[in-house]
């Protein structure tokens, strides 16, 4: 585990978007996960600059995202697919039939994730996972007790993670009560992790993520083990660590 300290969520935005673009330079049918979240939009915002600026291309690349709520239509606005859309993928040349985000909409969930597991193996897994943090240390909707083998699968969201995720339908009793996220194990066979940390409200989660044991309680734990997980934290989060 390596962590990057930086200053503020701009400068971390700055840091994962020169990483990711990086990446995507090197290997133009770069596989990467992304993740939902306040916390990535400045990193996507840049990554659409750049874009736009330098003409930097996805048309080969294929995206996975972490999860999606169960029951949401990709047309919901409160729905990840649509996140992603509004935030990276309606704003660069990748082709959206190679951008794969669970359907928790889908007429059998169950099988949808199985389907989703094996598509990540037919693309040869993840290259590069971008991935944020819950409070409670959940990573993707993996909640905590989520066994580290878990692939993907549909999770019961716990009242403290609908309660953070409040804030983007108004009111508690909108979201929805189940999701689909990649496992533990889907996220942790990809071959590099980044994960974002900004802000006061995130500072028990990572001093938990630097201190604790690796325990099944704190899911993000799973990724100390990890040979190539890099944290990139502002000052807010990092606090006295
Ligand atoms: N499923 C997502 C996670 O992938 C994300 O890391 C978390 C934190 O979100 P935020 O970045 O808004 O704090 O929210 C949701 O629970």
């Amino acid at each position: 585990m390596r962590i990057i300290r930086v200053k503020d969520d701009q400068e971390m935005s700055q840091k994962a978007a020169e990483m990711v673009i990086a990446k995507m330079r090197k290997n133009p049918s770069l596989t990467l996960g992304l993740a939902t979240g306040e916390t990535p939009i400045g990193t996507y915002r840049l990554m659409i600059e750049d874009h736009q600026r330098n003409g930097a291309s996805y048309q080969q690349a294929t995206t996975f995202n972490l999860d999606e709520y169960v029951g949401l239509p990709g047309e919901n606005d409160q729905s990840y697919r649509y996140f992603m859309n509004k935030y990276l993928l309606d704003h660069i040349d990748i082709k959206k039939e190679r951008t794969h985000i669970p359907d928790g909409n889908a007429a059998d969930v169950q099988q949808e994730c199985v389907t989703y597991e094996r598509l990540i193996a037919e693309h040869g897994g993840i290259d590069l996972q971008i991935v944020g943090i819950g409070r409670n240390g959940h990573i993707g909707f993996n909640e905590p007790g989520t066994p580290f083998d878990t692939k993907t699968h549909i999770i019961e969201l716990t009242p403290s993670t609908r309660e953070a995720n409040a804030k983007f339908f108004g009111r508690i009793e909108d979201v929805p009560t189940h999701a689909i996220t990649m496992g533990i194990a889907t996220i942790y066979a990809s071959k590099e992790i980044i994960m974002l940390i900004t802000g006061e409200s995130k500072r028990e989660a990572l001093n938990n993520l630097i201190h604790r044991d690796i325990n099944e309680a704190f899911p993000a734990s799973a990724l100390k083990r990890h040979p190539n997980f890099i944290i990139i934290a502002d000052e807010a989060a990092l606090g006295e660590n």
